[in-house]
């Protein structure tokens, strides 16, 4: 199986006359073989996307291209795409082999050849001599294998994937990730795969493309827009803790923090600085390479490493910083400390009084 290249263009679903669109003008490329994850809150179009794309509703303008051809028209089952949906759908009377077997039997294979390559599939998703068993046997994690199974027995050009491990505890999510990761090594699926979770976007994506609102607000690799957000709103979807609203001057970001140097040419005007928490150093109060030293008003754990909220006032004017500590680092609420933010991770973005308020929860800010 190798998947083919996808191409969105334009695409646009207004459901009706004067409604807000759910999906306006959205260009995307899914490369042959590659994964891009689109990433958004609630109600920002994603489902729209993979909808559009699989058939199953017509977009209002724009097209979708499956390896150059224009699948305007085309119905989904002729598409040669597989979905794959936060519940995995299966047919519980049936046995596992069976619902994985299920597409081949549709397209007229022999019960003994389709259930044969049906085994080849679970094989593949670690659930040989799981086959004989009935489908609603399964736990969670074992059934949203199998849908996996079948969706890639039909051997897509594309695989669409709705939030398909959102149901799934933290600890199978991660080995649904490591499955997914393994499969595409061996496989080399197209995956469109929509999340709300930067998590997951992060360690399953070869390319991130951002929602919001039914617009797309930016794509590229994830670890450009961890640290070089296009907006607030971006940076606020990915998860980013720290805004520092100041002013930028002859390329420093002046605020309670400081006048920093930015690792790039920036206009002058109100600016807002964003530093990833994890790229902030916390150190000692008398740390002579402090950016800023501040008081330590907040400390989560968060497994081995803690997330400390730190205090700077300057100018009159207090910025909060979140910094990520280090495995085994501690830090006391109410101490002194310094900051380090290194040049390279200072990012300044627009501001932006509309971004929405609360960054996307998810796994990892838990
Ligand atoms: N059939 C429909 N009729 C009217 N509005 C719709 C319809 N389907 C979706 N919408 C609207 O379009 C917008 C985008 O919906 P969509 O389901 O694509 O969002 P989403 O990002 O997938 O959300 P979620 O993560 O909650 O599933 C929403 O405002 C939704 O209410």
């Amino acid at each position: 199986m190798s998947g083919g290249a996808l191409r969105l263009t334009g695409l646009t679903r207004v459901h009706g006359k004067g409604s807000v669109p759910a999906l306006a003008d959205v260009d995307l490329e899914v490369p042959a073989g590659s994964c891009v994850a689109v990433l958004g809150p609630s109600g920002s179009g994603k489902s729209t996307v993979l909808r559009l794309t699989a058939g199953l509703d017509e977009p209002t303008a724009g097209s979708v291209h499956l390896d150059g051809v224009d699948l305007a028209g085309v119905l989904p089952e002729r598409r040669g795409m597989a979905m794959v949906f936060q519940r995995p759908l299966l047919f519980p009377h049936l046995s596992v082999r069976d619902n994985v077997a299920f597409a081949d039997r549709v397209r007229g294979a022999p019960r003994r050849a389709a259930r044969r390559r049906a085994e080849e599939f679970l094989e593949l998703v670690q659930l040989g001599g799981y086959g004989g068993r009935p489908a609603r046997a399964l736990s969670g994690g074992q059934e949203q294998r199998v849908a996996l199974a079948r969706a890639l027995a039909a051997e897509p050009r594309v695989l669409l994937l709705d939030e398909p491990f959102s149901a799934l505890d933290a600890r199978l999510r991660e080995e649904m990730h490591e499955l997914l990761a393994g499969l595409r090594m061996r496989l080399d699926p197209t995956i469109l795969l929509v999340t709300h979770d930067h998590a997951e976007a992060a360690a399953l994506a070869d390319r991130v493309a951002v929602l919001d609102g039914g617009r797309l607000l930016q794509a590229g690799p994830m670890r450009e827009l961890y640290a070089r957000p296009a907006s607030l709103a971006v940076s606020r979807l990915l998860g980013g803790r720290t805004e520092v609203a100041g002013v930028v001057r002859d390329g420093r970001h002046e605020s309670p923090l400081g006048a920093l140097d930015l690792a790039a040419p920036v206009p002058d005007g109100p600016a807002v600085l964003v530093v990833r928490h994890e790229a902030v150093r916390v150190t000692t109060a008398a740390d002579p390479a402090a950016d800023a030293v501040g008081t330590a008003v907040r400390v989560r754990p968060r497994g081995l490493r803690a997330l400390v909220t730190v205090e700077v006032t300057g100018d009159g004017r207090t910025a909060t910083v979140d910094a990520e500590l280090g495995p085994g680092e501690d830090v006391a609420t109410g101490r002194t400390v310094g900051l380090r933010l290194p040049v390279a991770d200072r990012w300044v973005v627009p501001v932006d009084h509309d971004a929405p308020a609360q960054p996307v929860p998810s796994p990892s800010d838990a």
